[in-house]
């Protein structure tokens, strides 16, 4: 046995002296879903997504999953799974790793291997392809993602509001278009002006005028993301700041009902009413357990904090643009204000194409004059429309009706 175990340890040693050595030949290199556990790396997806086409091809292993919304069958590399790759004439593996953790969620990363003699040829042009190729096929298709509150799970996104649907006068429209346009192709300019590549929209305007609509349009034309940050399930300014940490690049974070999510004006704001229970006064409750600030909200926008990713849009919204601190509203700090407000004649126009399907009538000259101070919200319009769209004639005598009853209740 004494030999056995001599010839044993001599083996051990050897195979050891081996794994070391074939080790040294190769270079390991890891691509985490977090770096240092919090901060969201962009490279892990662009890695997914782009072993996600060679999966179907090239794993003898693949997750499979289909949408409820699409027809296409999507793979995954499984868990522990491992892949080669030629690029270049060059073999590289792919290794999916799950590590799972006790009350946390599953740690998560890829491990790309290589011959060492071939890192420096391969490294830069090999993941500068991988993260082009992984984008691509991230944009051609991914879902938007709707994140709710504390930003920890998300539903996929399928708002139907398009700039096509949404009624608003058409310069108006138009700018808007041109500013989303101008700050998704920014990136150079952004980048020379040594500005962080962001934008803020302050959407302000009475209840249904379509606020929320716009904010499902302008996702569905940049294909952002949106975070629905509810600011009073926010305890303080510190879980605002790690809540703008786990946002993705290209994404939207909205704040809606400014006026009422939090103390603007950073005094506190103790004196609530409790005989009603309005919007703002329900705001105001849940603020008494908010430790959120109108200077930690600033700088979750503008401060160092708000440039740890990059191709953000923020927007707030509000009722009541008069009650916001004037902090809020400088130059600078939200791009642009848009108003929303009553449906005027042009608007109510795409409403009847869109609802009616009606481009001209006789009576569209009556509901022109009849709108012109009517302060008829496009929802109220719409409901209207809505519920006589099977006979558009009807649809209009009934909105003309109210657009009257509407204008006489405000001059009595
Ligand atoms: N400008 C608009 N164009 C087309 N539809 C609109 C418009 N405004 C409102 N609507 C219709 O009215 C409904 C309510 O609008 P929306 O929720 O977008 O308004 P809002 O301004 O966000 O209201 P609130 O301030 O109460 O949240 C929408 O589902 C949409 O059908």
């Amino acid at each position: 046995s004494e030999i056995w175990d001599v010839c044993f340890g001599f083996a051990k040693s050897h195979l050891s002296f081996l794994s070391t050595y074939l080790n040294k030949l190769h270079s390991s290199f890891y691509i985490y879903e977090y770096d240092e556990g919090f901060v969201r790396n962009d490279l892990y997806p662009c890695v997914k997504w782009h072993l996600s086409s060679l999966s179907s091809a090239h794993a003898s292993a693949a997750t499979l999953f289909s949408a409820s919304d699409t027809s296409k069958i999507r793979f995954r590399l499984a868990e522990d799974e491992a892949l080669m790759e030629m690029f270049d004439g060059v073999a590289v593996w792919w290794q999916h790793h799950v590590k799972r953790r006790q009350d946390e969620d599953d740690e998560r990363y890829f491990s790309l291997r290589m011959r060492a003699s071939h890192r420096q040829l391969l490294l830069g042009r090999f993941l500068n392809y991988v993260r082009a190729h992984g984008k691509e096929l991230e944009l051609q298709n991914r879902e938007k993602q709707l994140y709710t509150s504390d930003f920890s799970r998300s539903i996929p996104f399928h708002h139907p509001a398009t700039f096509d649907t949404l009624a608003l006068d058409p310069v108006q429209k138009q700018e808007i278009v041109d500013d989303l346009r101008e700050f998704m192709e920014g990136e150079e300019f952004y980048k020379r002006a040594g500005r962080t590549w962001k934008r803020g929209y302050l959407l302000y305007g009475p209840p249904g005028t379509g606020k929320s609509s716009m904010i499902a349009a302008i996702s569905n034309f940049t294909g952002y993301d949106v975070y629905d940050l509810e600011l009073t399930a926010v305890s303080n300014n510190n879980d605002l700041r790690q809540l703008l940490m786990i946002t993705t690049n290209k994404s939207i974070i909205v704040i809606e009902d400014i006026d009422c999510s939090l103390d603007l004006s950073d005094r506190a704001n103790k004196s609530v009413s409790q005989s009603t229970n309005s919007k703002e006064d329900i705001g105001k409750k849940e603020l008494e357990t908010s430790h959120v600030t109108l200077s930690g909200l600033l700088n979750f926008t503008d401060g160092l904090w708000s440039c740890c990713g990059s191709e953000r849009i923020f927007i707030f919204t509000t009722n009541h643009i008069g009650k916001l601190d004037p902090a809020l509203l400088r130059a600078g700090r939200m791009d642009m204000h848009i108003l929303l407000s009553y449906c005027t004649f042009s608007a109510f126009k795409l409403l009847a194409k869109n609802y009616l399907e009606v481009l001209e009538h006789d009576l569209f000259a009556e509901v022109e004059r009849e709108m012109e101070g009517a302060n008829f919200t496009p929802a109220a319009v719409s409901e209207i429309l809505i519920q006589h769209r099977k006979n558009a004639t009807a649809a209009l005598e009934n909105l003309l009706a109210a657009l009257k009853s509407a204008k006489f209740n405000t001059c009595s």
